[in-house]
Order: structure tokens, then sequence, then C-alpha cells
């Protein structure tokens, strides 16, 4: 790869830029009132239009929604394809750049592209890219189930 993988906002490419802001806008909307922990991210769709996530928690704790997951949720219920989105930002006030959570991690290896750019940040502007296939090799598909020889 050419491209840099990781660095400080100002080498952000400019096509991810406006992804990591809006993430950032996202974060403010979170409901966090047990962690206390903002989370924002901002999914890019095929038409280029940005659909926005934040953690939502609940007393009940299990079923807390991590910012990752509400924007694909969303952006599903809203009508796009699974794998038709173009890049996914998080961002939280982490020292490194946030890594999306487990459970997100299967939830993206569903309906995100293997080689989609996940952008990466915190609340500093320091930011790596990386993709779901880097974050969860070997995930678990129903899809390759369906497609394993019956024994
Ligand atoms: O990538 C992450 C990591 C954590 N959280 C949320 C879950 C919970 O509300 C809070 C603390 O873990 O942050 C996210 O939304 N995304
Ligand atoms: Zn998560």
């Amino acid at each position: 790869m050419n491209q840099p993988q990781a660095g400080h906002k100002d080498n952000l490419p400019a096509e991810w830029r406006a992804l990591a802001e809006a993430a950032l806008v996202a974060r403010k909307r979170a409901y966090v009132p047990y962690s206390n922990f903002q989370v924002g991210a901002a999914l890019l769709d095929e038409q280029g239009a940005i659909h926005f996530g934040c953690n939502v928690e609940n007393g009940a704790y299990s079923p807390t929604n991590c910012a990752e997951r509400t924007a694909l949720h969303r952006a599903i219920a809203d009508g796009h394809r699974p794998r038709s989105f173009r890049a996914l930002a998080v961002t939280g006030e982490t020292h490194l750049p946030i890594t999306p959570c487990g459970v997100c991690r299967q939830v993206i290896a569903e309906l995100c592209s293997p080689d989609m750019p996940i952008i990466m940040t915190n609340t500093k502007g320091d930011w790596r890219i990386t993709t779901i296939t880097e974050l969860l090799p070997g995930a678990f598909s129903l899809e390759d189930e369906r497609n394993q020889t019956q024994s």
C-alpha cells in the first residue's frame, strides 16, 4: 500500500476526513449514563450519504448498543444493502484510536465487505485504517457453513 495506514488528523486522507468529523458529531449524541464513555460512528453509503451512530446504553446493561452497530443497523433499516458500504469511521476518547468490540466485529463481518476501510480515530485526531479481515480473521459466517460439504 502506498497510502499511509496511520497518523494524525493532518495526514488523514481527505476522502475520510469528513467521515471522521461526522463520527465526532455522532459521538456527542451518545446516551451513556452508566459508562459515561461516548463513542461515535459514521458510515458512508454507496451514494455518498453518511449514517450516524452513537452508543445507547441501558439500565439492564446487556441491551446496550455500540456506536458501530447503531450506524450499521440504521442504514440497513433505511434500505441499504449489506456489503454496499464504502467506509466506517469510529471515534472515542481513547489514548490510541478506538477499536470496535468483538460483538461489533462480528456484525461488521456480516454487513460490510471484507476490504471496506474502517477508520479508527480518537478525539485527539489520531487515526488508523484497517479492515474487518484484519480485525476478525476467520470470522464465522452462515454463508461459509452452508458451503461446507455435509458429512
Ligand atoms: O468500539 C466501541 C467500544 C465501546 N463502545 C461503547 C459500549 C459502551 O456503551 C461503552 C463502554 O464500553 O462504549 C462502543 O460504542 N464502541
Ligand atoms: Zn461494539
